[in-house]
């Protein structure tokens, strides 16, 4: 079905600012600890852009704060143009955990939207089972989570993240405990998705390749207390295939990170000349 069908914009996503954010945990306390340097970042409407750092370098930190979760110890983050002083709601959040309800079949479990925030459930019924059927999930739909896979599982709550056609989608590393094949076919999925809309998405991963794969802009952040150290324009064309393999526009970036990370310390055992600043 098509975004005219169902009287939406051609394009779901809103700008963010994020604007001299930083964060000190215990702030109060006699030893506070700094997450998060000032960070100075503007996302395009519908742009997908990926957080890639060294654990504890405060990705999920950032994304807390972006999400209105957490407050940070300066600076704001605005959405379409709004400070964040409250958790926003016009937004689609995806965790590693894909915490669906066991006691609701996975169609139920997507429709949580429409009950939670007294959403009238007829226009969401129809875009949950358009999107069931462009992940060919159909025959999942009135199963409980427990009799799915856990890519099946994880695919359910992509749906879950966007059935609401959300503005801004938070994704803290959502593929993480998936296995390496489920993991191409979610990504493909969501990069699919993601297409039909536009919804402008924070993405966190560890997975560089992933990351290019995706993204118009990877934010490449500092080991701990986490800042900005590359910011990367992916220009890569759209759908990218499933398998990226060792093509040279593809690893050019993949590279690119790679090198900070060496150089960084991040990755130990790499040859002295793979630890040069990067080009
Ligand atoms: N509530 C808190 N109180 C104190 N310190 C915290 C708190 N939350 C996070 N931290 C610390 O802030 C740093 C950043 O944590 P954060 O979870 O944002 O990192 P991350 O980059 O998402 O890590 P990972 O990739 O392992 O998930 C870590 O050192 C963490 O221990």
């Amino acid at each position: 079905m098509s975004a005219a069908a169902l009287s939406l914009p051609e394009q779901s996503g809103v700008p963010i600012g994020i604007r001299n954010v930083s964060k000190e945990f215990g702030e109060h306390s006699g030893k506070p600890f700094q997450a998060l340097k000032p960070l100075n970042v503007s996302i395009d409407a519908g742009a997908f852009v990926s957080v890639v750092g060294a654990s504890g370098c405060g990705k999920s930190t950032l994304m807390l704060i972006a999400a209105g979760l957490l407050k940070p110890s300066s600076g704001e983050v605005v959405v379409d143009g709004r400070p964040v002083v409250k958790p926003i709601t016009d937004v689609g959040i995806a965790f590693q955990d894909h915490l669906l309800l066991e006691f609701r079949t996975a169609f139920e479990n997507v429709m949580l939207h429409a009950d939670i925030r007294g959403l009238p459930r007829q226009p969401l019924e129809k875009r949950a089972r358009d999107l069931f059927a462009q992940l060919k999930l159909e025959h999942a739909m009135n199963k409980y989570p427990s009799q799915l896979s856990g890519g099946m599982r994880q695919r359910v709550s992509l749906i879950r993240t966007l059935v609401h056609d959300p503005a801004v989608i938070l994704m803290d590393e959502p593929f993480g405990a998936l296995d390496a094949l489920t993991r191409l076919q979610v990504r493909a999925d969501l990069e699919e998705l993601w297409l039909r809309r536009r919804p402008t998405v924070l993405f966190i991963t560890h997975s560089v390749e992933e990351a290019v794969g995706l993204s118009d802009r990877i934010l490449v952040m500092s080991p701990s207390p986490g800042e900005v150290i590359d910011d990367i324009q992916v220009s890569l064309p759209r759908p990218r295939p499933l398998v990226l393999g060792d093509a040279p526009e593809f690893t050019r970036y993949v590279d690119r990170i790679h090198r900070h990370f060496a150089r960084l310390g991040v990755l130990h055992g790499v040859e002295p000349g793979a630890a040069k600043e990067p080009a």
